[in-house]
């Protein structure tokens, strides 16, 4: 796994690497030669323009420079003011020596230059804006930023494309789309979420020092990205000595005369992900609608109101049912009455491993006044449980409906609320977004997340279902929970791969991610257990990025 930092607790390692007598301006120089080294690695480069910022990242960018004119390429560098009125003195320096080197400098272009110059280029380095960056870009960058993106050339970002937020993944104003990033010391959060995603193109870590890993490790990362091998422990050994009983079995309870679909999308992706016995309980009044959809899924008709929702008296018999089941998934498409809060309560109260998704969240949520942190006896239990909210039902859980997280780390730190108010290690929360992050009391771990094809009405019933499904069949310790919930995702988003190869990215409904889930798992253990013949054949699939560009 790879530890991904705060934006400030990657400044801390900087600090704690010039304390052990890594200097700045060495770290500068080590950075500037890691982004040269990637862009010396493009076959057929050879004109090289540089666009370099006001502060350090520009600096990095001057290093780069000057290195790669030594190495024979033709450089331009672009800067908003010469060198010599540079205000930072490290930064001041590395410019100085790169014009001094031969260096081309172009100072202040104006757009039509700037435009011919960076489309007769193999490569744009981008070294605007960094770490340093808030708000929007201002001229010239933003104006820049627009040249680079339309110019068509290879574009390398260096730390983090301009414009980009490293620590929230958001952008307010224009920001560098790139091909590649090389980020210095980690990976940052905003790299791997939201635009990031979109802006980032394949990353690179420059460690910069001997002593980077481990400083990073102290520095107490916010999140750890899952590689495929992290998951080779969780794959069980196949037999053939199984019945489908051995195989796991499921309970989904959920649906309402509104929503009878959401549960039965569940209850297929559950078999589809290799559960081998699902049961699904609805009430009376959609039972025999979801009968007749279901061939192979058993339908338990449970009592109801005349409003088509699950009555009170329907928690008991869910509960009985729950018993009898490796694992039950609550919650898709059965709304927020008094009648499902008590199946919920009911389910909580339960001994057996749990998933509670979509409504139940929000019964939760209507439980506890969105306060759910302030009652973690309610959580607490021996088995595990699994809740997936996507960022509007993690709001509700936890008082933010006003104010729902808008990135991936305001999401983790509300994930944290819910998981650190019981402090034990069986609760863990799939915070779903386009990047999501498993969070429990000790770690959380960022899955590779699928494409944007899994924006789609009823995905995430169908990623309840592989949970509840996982669950069964692994029966994992706690500690692994977060581990397991991120394959179950990274399996859904290749499933969401499969279903848009076959119905294109914007065809995708729920229903042709469940029909993919089973090849996509056989592909997923393939990969897992041989990932080199994964990388020569397979690398265009699990890699294609939003944009068609990989995202790691
Ligand atoms: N963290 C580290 O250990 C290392 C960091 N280095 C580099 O240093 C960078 C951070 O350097 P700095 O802190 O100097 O910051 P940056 O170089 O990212 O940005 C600071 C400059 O950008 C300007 N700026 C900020 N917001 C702006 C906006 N909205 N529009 C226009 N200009 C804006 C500031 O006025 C300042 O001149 C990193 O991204 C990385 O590239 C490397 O040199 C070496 C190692
Ligand atoms: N842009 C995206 N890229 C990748 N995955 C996404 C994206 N948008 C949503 N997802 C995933 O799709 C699923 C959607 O779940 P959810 O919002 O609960 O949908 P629904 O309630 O319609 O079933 C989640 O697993 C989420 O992580
Ligand atoms: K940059």
């Amino acid at each position: 796994m790879q530890p991904v930092l705060n934006v400030e607790d990657v400044r801390r390692v900087e600090a704690a690497l010039t304390e052990v007598g890594v200097s700045v301006s060495e770290l500068m120089h080590r950075a500037g030669a890691a982004a040269a080294s990637e862009v010396a690695r493009m076959e057929g480069a050879d004109t090289v323009t540089v666009l370099a910022g006001l502060g350090n990242n520009g600096g990095d960018g001057w290093v780069a420079a000057e290195n790669l004119h030594g190495k024979g390429f033709d450089v331009t560098v672009v800067t908003p003011v010469e060198p010599d009125d540079l205000r930072g003195d490290i930064a001041r320096v590395v410019a100085k020596s790169a014009q001094d080197s031969g260096v081309k400098v172009v100072v202040g272009p104006p757009r039509e230059t700037l435009d011919v110059l960076l489309m007769g280029s193999d490569v744009v380095v981008d070294a605007m804006l960094g770490t340093g960056f808030h708000g929007e870009p201002r001229a010239p960058f933003d104006i820049w930023i627009d040249s680079v993106n339309a110019s068509g050339s290879h574009v390398i970002a260096v730390d983090v494309p301009s414009g980009l937020s490293a620590q929230t993944g958001l952008a307010s104003g224009k920001y560098v789309v790139a091909d590649l990033t090389v980020t210095m010391l980690s990976l940052k959060p905003g790299l791997l979420s939201d635009r990031g995603r979109d802006a980032c193109g394949a990353i690179v870590v420059a460690p910069l020092a001997e002593q980077t890993e481990r400083l990073v490790r102290e520095a107490d990362p916010v999140a750890w990205r899952a590689d495929l091998d992290d998951y080779v422990d969780l794959l069980e050994p196949p037999s053939n000595a199984v019945d489908k009983f051995t195989r796991g079995s499921v309970l989904v309870v959920g649906g309402s005369s509104r929503f009878p679909g959401a549960p039965m999308m569940a209850a297929m992706a559950a078999a589809r992900a290799g559960a081998g016995y699902v049961t699904l309980a609805v009430p009376a009044q959609i039972a025999p609608i979801v009968q007749s959809q279901m061939l192979e899924i058993p339908v338990v008709a449970l009592p109801c109101e005349a409003d088509g929702t699950f009555s009170l008296k329907a928690a008991d018999l869910v509960a009985e049912l729950a018993e009898k089941r490796s694992a039950t998934l609550v919650g898709p498409g059965m709304r927020v009455t008094s009648g499902t809060v008590g199946i919920v309560s009911t389910l909580l109260a339960g001994k057996r491993p749990l998933v509670v998704d979509a409504d139940a969240l929000n019964c939760i949520s209507r439980l506890t006044s969105n306060r759910v942190d302030d009652f973690p006896e309610l959580l607490r239990r021996d088995a595990p449980l699994i809740m997936t909210p996507h960022r509007m039902e993690l709001a509700r859980l936890v008082g933010l409906q006003d104010t729902p997280p808008t990135s991936l780390t305001s999401a983790m730190e509300a994930a944290r609320r819910i998981v650190w108010s019981d402090g034990g290690s069986e609760v863990c929360v799939v915070a779903k977004g386009s990047a999501t992050a498993c969070v429990s009391v000790d770690v959380a771990i960022l899955p590779k997340p699928g494409p944007a094809a899994l924006a789609t009405a009823g995905s995430g019933d169908v990623l309840g279902g592989v949970i509840a499904a996982l669950l069964a069949r692994t029966g994992v310790e706690n500690e692994d929970l977060p581990l397991l919930a991120a394959m179950a995702c990274e399996m859904h988003g290749y499933a969401g791969t499969i279903a848009a190869e076959r119905y294109g990215s914007r065809g995708v409904m729920a229903r042709d991610i469940i029909d993919a889930l089973g090849l996509a798992e056989d592909a997923f253990e393939e990969e897992v257990a041989f990932p080199d013949a994964a990388k020569s054949g397979r690398e265009g699939r699990r890699d294609e990025g939003a944009d068609g560009k990989g995202d790691e």
